[in-house]
């Protein structure tokens, strides 16, 4: 089980100490990398308060997995109400609705306490979970139950990525559906190995052992195959409570658990892989001069004082002092356990670093092969940066191939420029920092992410990391003795990137020429990169899709980046019709370098003066995906420069842009 559970390391606590780092992170991403910190309460005393009373009982985390249809509710509301974790109020309520609801013999409908449950969300979280403890004489649970609608795939992995178990429902009548395959797949991706498989409404199949026999087997094929290792198949009726709590005198050819059984007893730990220790560092705790601890929770291998360990990725050593928590030291502290670190060394180490074991430290990289889920309406675009957090770590990150996407039906391996919501796809993917990680499979914590969008602030992708594609120690900057600010100096110039936006005929290569005319006169070194140019060359592979321009404007941008390297002052016209790749561009570059000049003109106007005679072959049809037309120009928010073109003549705007970099 995991102690310090959600409180250690809520983000409450870590505004309270000060730390000044700005997450750019969501309520929601939140939600995601650490439900327990939200998970409503059905108790009425605080989680903590709850969890702390019931700890000498193991924990057993496990999701739901099946529509309504299938009994999901029922199968949850009774557990709930038969292990006797309801409170008088709900009961009552309940009955009352049940009544409403006209069920047979005024009976309880279970259906209506999960979806009232379900109601009692918490604000601020958009994505659909509902976390709900119950406990047994033997153990105590928290069940993820992820509503089925159309947004299930998302809401799976999110209920699935902390869970040790999935409790897969099927209909007696109907069999295994494609959406028990699907289920069943991504529960496989998470690295869920136990598989509880409900084989339920038995009682409208009359208890027939060969139609449950034939469902069970069918199963473990599907099992066998997704590398699911451990399958128990009960014959339930959750609605009679056949196998439910106890075995079922109307299935007396079956012998194995009922489902609580099953769930008080299946040892779902795994063989740990033999890792040293692994402290994701959550927050630094400072609180004066002469204490500097590092908290987090162990995410894997153990701890003493005097052990030595290593910070990653920096590669710095020191040994531990003192294992700090609330309730004293401790000699001995290991996975799953919330504690401040102490070191004998005043080392650098900041939130998102791993403190590891210094004989076996994690591996650092910062390209890997991963898999992952997309999840957002708005297609991942291969080569767009997004926010990649892992632990308490946030980096830059970009998907720079996709490998091919997986049929969650077939698990056949498909070819895919981009992703759709929902699609789960082989990946490989570039960070712009190096980080410390495991993979998944021998670790969750270190080897589990999401992609959050930059903007949007929404996680957009949930990922695995299954090897790393380049360790970081293996590529080194070649280092030059004649760097970028010699170069700028014998050129008496600063280094710009002037990075041109605007759409097709705005006036971009037209301004750009003049203002590179007029640099060159007064004796500077300049160089143009227009996109009609580089695109017969460096860039003749890419076409207007929306995944191309992306591509179009990275390599461009890396391209320009290496021009002020060598201390030019460049001169970018490209359309550049997206925010996130002009953001991506401007990253690259060193504060007041990059030079964002937005050509400023209506797409009536662009179209008026039609200049190459294109916009009137988009209007017939006959050029596809054309900016303006259809295909979108995102408008730049805050550029160093606007130039309305229908207010000056190219000669004046371009005056502008040289009084600005003068
Ligand atoms: N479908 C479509 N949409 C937009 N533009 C098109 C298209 N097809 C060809 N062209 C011509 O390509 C020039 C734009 O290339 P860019 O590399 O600047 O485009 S982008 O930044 O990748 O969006 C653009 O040049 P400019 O008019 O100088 O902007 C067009 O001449
Ligand atoms: N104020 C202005 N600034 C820039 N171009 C203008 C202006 N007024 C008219 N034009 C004309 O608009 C056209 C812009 O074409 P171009 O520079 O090739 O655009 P882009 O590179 O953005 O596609 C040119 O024919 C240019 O003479």
């Amino acid at each position: 089980m995991k102690p310090g559970f959600g409180i250690g390391d809520s983000g409450l606590v870590e505004a309270e100490r000060g730390d000044a780092e700005v997450e750019p992170v969501s309520g929601e991403v939140l939600a995601f990398a650490n439900p327990e910190s939200r998970i409503p309460n059905p108790v009425g005393d605080s989680v903590a308060d709850y969890l702390r009373q019931h700890e000498r009982k193991s924990l057993l985390r496990f999701i739901t997995c099946g529509s309504v249809d299938d009994g999901k509710s029922t199968l949850i509301g009774r557990l709930l109400h038969d292990t006797k974790r309801l409170f008088d109020d709900q009961l009552a309520a309940l009955s009352a609705d049940s009544r409403r609801h006209g069920t047979r013999n005024g009976e309880i409908d279970f259906a209506l306490l999960v979806d009232g449950l379900a109601a009692e969300r918490e604000q601020g979280i958009t994505i659909d979970v509902a976390y709900r403890f119950f406990d047994s004489a033997r153990r105590k649970f928290i069940v993820a139950d992820c509503p089925g609608h159309e947004q299930y795939t998302r809401n799976m992995a999110t209920g699935a990525s902390t869970a040790d178990l999935a409790v897969v429902l099927v209909d007696a009548r109907k069999g295994l559906l494609t959406q028990t395959r699907r289920h069943s797949y991504i529960v496989s991706l998470l690295g869920i190995r136990h598989v509880l498989l409900a084989v339920n409404k038995m009682d409208l199949v009359d208890f027939d052992r060969d139609v449950f026999e034939r469902i069970a087997g069918e199963y473990r094929e599907l099992a066998a195959q997704l590398g699911i290792e451990h399958v128990q198949a009960v014959p339930l009726s959750a609605l009679e409570g056949d196998n439910l709590i106890e075995r079922s005198p109307a299935t007396p050819w079956y012998d194995g658990p009922s489902v609580l059984e099953y769930l008080e007893t299946v040892d779902t730990a795994r063989a740990e892989a033999e890792l040293g220790l692994r402290l994701p560092v959550q927050w630094v705790n400072r609180p004066h001069q002469d204490f500097r601890g590092f908290a987090g929770t162990i995410a894997a291998g153990e701890v003493r004082p005097g052990d030595e360990i290593v910070a990653l990725p920096s590669g710095r050593r020191s040994r531990v002092q003192r294992i700090v928590t609330a309730d004293g030291d401790l000699y001995y502290a290991r996975s799953g356990q919330a504690v401040t670190l102490t070191l004998e060394d005043e080392l650098d180490i900041s939130r998102g670093d791993v403190i590891a074991a210094a004989e076996r430290p994690a591996e650092v990289a910062d390209q890997f092969a991963a898999h992952l889920l997309w999840m957002d309406a708005n297609a991942l675009l291969p080569g767009r940066s997004y926010w990649l957090k892992i632990g308490a770590r946030t980096v830059g990150a970009s998907v720079t191939e996709i490998k091919h996407k997986i049929d969650v039906n077939s698990q056949a391996q498909l070819a895919a420029k981009h992703l759709e919501l929902n699609e789960v796809a082989a990946v490989n993917l570039g960070l712009d920092q190096a980080i410390a990680f495991e993979a998944y499979r021998d670790n969750r914590e270190l080897g589990s992410f999401i992609l959050i969008d930059r903007q949007s602030n929404a996680t957009v992708a949930a990922g695995t990391l299954d090897f790393a594609l380049r360790r970081a120690g293996n590529l080194h900057w070649h280092p030059v003795d004649v760097d970028k600010a010699a170069r700028a100096r014998s050129k008496h110039q600063k280094p710009r990137c002037v990075w041109f936006t605007g759409l097709s005929g705005s006036g971009k290569s037209t301004i750009a020429n003049l203002v590179d005319k007029q640099l060159h006169a007064l004796g500077h070194h300049t160089f143009v990169l227009d996109g009609d140019n580089v695109r017969h060359g460096l860039n003749k592979d890419l076409g207007f899709t929306d995944e191309d321009r992306v591509e179009n404007i990275r390599r461009v941008a890396e391209v320009a980046k290496l021009m002020t390297d060598a201390g030019l002052i460049v001169l970018v016209s490209f359309i550049s019709p997206f925010r996130a790749e002009r953001r991506l561009a401007r990253d690259l570059f060193e504060d007041g370098e990059f030079v964002e000049v937005f050509v400023d003109t209506p797409l009536q106007e662009a179209e008026r003066r039609d200049v190459k005679g294109l916009y009137a072959k988009a209007r017939a049809g006959r050029i596809p995906n054309f900016t303006g037309i259809d295909s979108p120009y995102e408008v730049p928010e805050a550029p160093e420069l606007r130039l309305p073109t229908l207010e000056h003549d190219a000669q004046a705007l371009a005056q502008r842009v040289i009084d600005y970099l003068r």
